[in-house]
């Protein structure tokens, strides 16, 4: 019987972050397979068949009900889209550990993702067109969706471990409720710039063709644009991220 392991460091959850980086960029390579597919989104094109949602919606409702049976949402770091009327976990429950208040709960921003990932973001990295590939595009949109929920999200476990390595300087932040000083010093610059480079970086070497030939194409094309993954990650990822380290620590002495 395995105990969960307990403790993170700022560190250790940086670590994490990087590694999400990863799974985020492989996810939107693989969204981009695919165009728009609007037919996917479109609640009239299903009415027909009496589906009384769009392919999206039912793919994500059913394969969120199947994943929670299976235990995946007893994971502290898993945050569903359709949190009411999930059925409950049928398996034996994991130990995981309780390295976030109790608060933690109650955070779930996953309303506002899903917004901006289809107002905003989709159109940004998809081509235009429908190749009549719906279900395996809502599959691939909740995958990328529940990458970039998981980073957002993961923001808890990095709030948390930055309030033990300081609670002596948080804490009066918190009991004055002072959201400004919070933010300044949940905001470190430097590492957001870090961040940035890395995922274009990520997206050049995860999204390059790749031959044997030995000469490497220089000025080809990616399977997902570098430039759109660090405007993500500079204009929602990382803003969003504090946001909810910030939602976190204000709940924290609850
Ligand atoms: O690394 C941290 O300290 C974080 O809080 C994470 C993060 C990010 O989202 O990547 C957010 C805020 C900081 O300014 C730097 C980076």
């Amino acid at each position: 019987y395995k105990i969960a392991k307990a403790e993170h460091t700022v560190a250790s959850a940086r670590a994490s972050l990087v590694r999400q980086e990863d799974t985020i960029i492989f996810a939107l390579i693989e969204r981009a397979r695919f165009p728009l597919n609007s037919p996917t989104y479109n609640q009239s094109y299903t009415f027909i068949s009496h589906l009384q949602d769009s392919i999206l919606d039912f793919v994500i409702r059913n394969t969120e009900a199947v994943q929670s049976k299976a235990g995946r949402y007893i994971n502290p770091e898993e945050n569903p889209f359709f949190p009411k009327n999930l059925p409950p976990s049928v398996v034996p429950h994991y130990p995981f550990s309780h390295f976030l208040h109790p608060a933690a709960a109650l955070i779930n921003i996953n309303q506002d993702i899903w917004k901006l990932y289809f107002n905003e973001l989709l159109p940004m990295f998809v081509a235009s067109g429908d190749d009549g590939n719906y279900a395996q595009t809502a599959a691939a949109d909740l995958t990328l969706l529940q990458a970039i929920s998981r980073r957002i999200h993961y923001g808890k476990f990095v709030a948390e471990a930055k309030f033990r390595e300081a609670p002596q300087v948080i804490e009066p932040l918190i009991r004055a409720k002072d959201r400004e000083a919070l933010m300044k010093l949940l905001t470190l610059k430097r590492v957001e710039e870090m961040v940035v480079k890395r995922v274009e970086k990520k997206a050049m070497v995860f999204g390059q063709e790749v031959s044997l030939d030995n000469d490497v194409k220089k000025g080809g094309t990616y399977k997902v644009d570098p430039s759109i993954v660090s405007l993500l990650y500079q204009k929602w990822l990382i803003p969003l991220t504090k946001n909810v380290e910030l939602e976190y620590l204000l709940k924290r002495l609850d």
